[in-house]
């Protein structure tokens, strides 16, 4: 299995405003190694989202290159990379894109709906609906599954959408934005779900985040300027202080 999950090369996207070009991403380069937690980070407006729509497979770039292992899938049809996200790809977004007419436990199911990977693996309802208290479980909130999104604090709400982006057990995590719209304590709490998660099981996450000191917490550390990567650091996490902080990527 390779050790790089997701890789995208030359990446180009411009919008088209009043007939007039704006290029987003000028040629990014990137990879995202797997177990690792990456992060990629900028100031508003430098293409974070953009690049991270593109990565997830929602949205194509005009030029580059999108590989998972080593397959490329950014050429792919839209369907196959709709039937790929659902499988392979976990999303959370600033503002959770919670359904607010269905649980915490029916959100969690909601990915259930959508594409017949989970069919592949469980073979009742009653099975899927114990999958999906299991995940509200592993994000410690099978207590609120009856709540609606509008019955539950920000942080729970994250953590319902965290359940529900690995209901169908993917390899790799994308998080735009993920404490963004928390106080600073829950964020620590979601930062802090997301690391067990990585530590624990071996996740593979990859978050978009302003906030350097966010991204402070990631194994390796992107930063995006002006729709382009900077040759950046590199940082390792280390848990001993005589280990090297800083590797140059
Ligand atoms: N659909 C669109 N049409 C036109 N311009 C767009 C569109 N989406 C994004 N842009 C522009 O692309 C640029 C990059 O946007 P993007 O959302 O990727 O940045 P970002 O780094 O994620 O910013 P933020 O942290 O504020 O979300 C911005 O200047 C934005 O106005």
């Amino acid at each position: 299995m390779s050790d790089i999950v997701l890789s995208a090369r030359g990446i180009k996207k411009s919008y088209f405003k009043d007939k007039l070009e704006v290029p987003v991403l000028r040629g990014v380069d990137v990879e995202v190694p797997r177990g690792k937690v990456t992060a990629l980070v900028g100031r508003s407006g430098s293409g974070k989202s953009t690049l991270m729509h593109i990565l997830a497979t929602l949205d194509q770039p005009d030029e580059g290159e999108v590989y998972f292992g080593q397959q490329r899938i950014d050429n792919t049809s839209r369907r196959t990379r709709d039937s790929f996200r659902n499988k392979q790809i976990g999303i959370i977004f600033q503002f959770y894109h919670l359904l607010p007419e269905l649980s915490a436990l029916e959100n969690v199911l909601a990915p259930t709906m959508i594409g017949r990977s989970f069919t592949d693996y469980f073979r009742s309802r009653k099975e899927t609906r114990r999958h999906a208290e299991a995940m509200l479980d592993r994000v410690g909130l099978l207590q609120r599954a009856s709540h609606k999104p509008s019955e539950l604090s920000g942080g729970e709400m994250q953590r319902t959408a965290i359940a529900r982006s690995l209901m169908n057990d993917p390899q790799l995590l994308l998080a735009d934005e993920p404490t963004g719209n928390l106080d600073t304590d829950t964020g620590h709490e979601i930062l802090g779900l997301l690391r067990g998660l990585n530590e624990n099981e071996g996740l593979t996450i990859c978050m978009i985040t302003h906030d350097d000191a966010i991204a402070e917490t990631a194994d390796v550390c992107h930063r995006m300027k002006d729709g382009q990567l900077l040759l950046s650091p590199r940082r390792t996490r280390t848990e001993s202080p005589d280990a090297p902080k800083l590797q140059i990527a």
